[in-house]
């Protein structure tokens, strides 16, 4: 079993590299780190160096990162992985600095999802300097894609220490890797990709002000704000340039006792699965009759 530490990056990859990073910058807030590297802007969110790399090139994820504890914990990933018959491959060395990591190595997921495993991240001892007060206050999850989502959970339980806090049916698996309700989902779809990237605000306004801004400023709301009856969080989705997608967050539950959680199956056709705010579309046929005080038994003079 490999033990995830958490969550490291994001690294996509962007045909129009200026346009996403002053996206990245000044609508959704992230730190431009100078990685002094042509053709890669790095994105700081929170201590780690950089948790969105956005790479000059073929529009696409590239890959998502995952922490492990240190470089002996990488090299048993790579036997583990290989004894799975997943070839891991290398991270070389000017890979390893373009991440920001002391180590790496990297293998495709069953569905061609890109996923790195990489030990010694940077962090930075300063202070993030947030392009805007989005009130970001870390990287939350990632979500990927995939075809068979039940068939993923698999890979990611059996292989990893990833465990399932909450189903959307068969459409999503929402995985922890520490008390944190989810680092991790997997959503349905076609093929591999990236679903969106979730940043964490430190407060319930610090939604509902950038859903004003982000209108303000013509971004396309994709859903939200709304609240997710998984996780409990107060969610806002948007999409940047080249399809990416991207969730801020409020108020994302943990789960500190493994023993006691049982995950739940919510119902993707319930309107409510994914944001709870949404009640029913009609009201109920049986609508309690409205009683009128005219009507009301007079209380009978005693
Ligand atoms: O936070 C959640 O619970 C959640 C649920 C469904 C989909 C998501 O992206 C989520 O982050
Ligand atoms: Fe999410």
């Amino acid at each position: 079993m490999i033990e995830l530490t958490d969550i490291a990056y994001v690294r996509s990859g962007v045909a129009d590299l200026a346009t996403a990073t002053e996206f990245a910058t000044s609508i959704v807030g992230l730190e431009l780190v100078d990685g002094g590297e042509p053709g890669v802007a790095h994105l700081r969110a929170d201590s780690a160096h950089h948790r969105l790399a956005l790479v000059e090139g073929e529009s696409g994820v590239i890959a998502s990162g995952f922490t492990v504890a240190d470089e002996e914990a990488l090299a048993a990933a790579e036997t583990a992985l290989e004894t799975r018959g997943i070839r891991a491959a290398r991270i070389d060395p000017y890979g390893c600095r373009s991440r920001r990591v002391r180590a790496g190595i990297g293998f495709d997921d069953p569905f061609g999802n890109r996923i790195e495993l990489v030990a010694g991240q940077h962090s930075l001892a300063t202070p993030v300097n947030y392009s805007r007060a989005a009130g970001i206050t870390e990287f939350g999850h990632l979500c990927v894609d995939a075809p068979d989502v039940r068939e993923a959970y698999r890979f990611w339980s059996s292989t990893f220490n990833a465990r399932v806090s909450d189903w959307i049916g068969d459409d999503a698996c929402l995985m922890r890797i520490n008390p944190v309700h989810h680092k991790l989902a997997v959503f349905a779809a076609d093929g591999p990709g990236l679903c969106h990237m979730n940043f964490q605000v430190a407060a319930i306004d610090d939604i509902f002000r950038s859903w004003h801004f982000l209108v303000e400023q013509g971004v396309e709301i994709e859903m939200g704000p709304g609240r997710h009856p998984q996780s409990g969080a107060v969610f806002l989705y948007f999409q940047g340039p080249e399809g990416f997608t991207y969730e801020y967050s409020y108020g994302v539950r943990r789960i500190e006792d493994d023993a006691t959680w049982r995950p739940r199956v919510f119902d993707p056709a319930e309107r409510g699965s994914i944001d709870m705010w949404l009640g029913p579309t009609s009201r109920p046929t049986s609508q309690p009759q409205l009683v009128t005080t005219s009507e009301l038994p007079l209380r009978k003079a005693t």
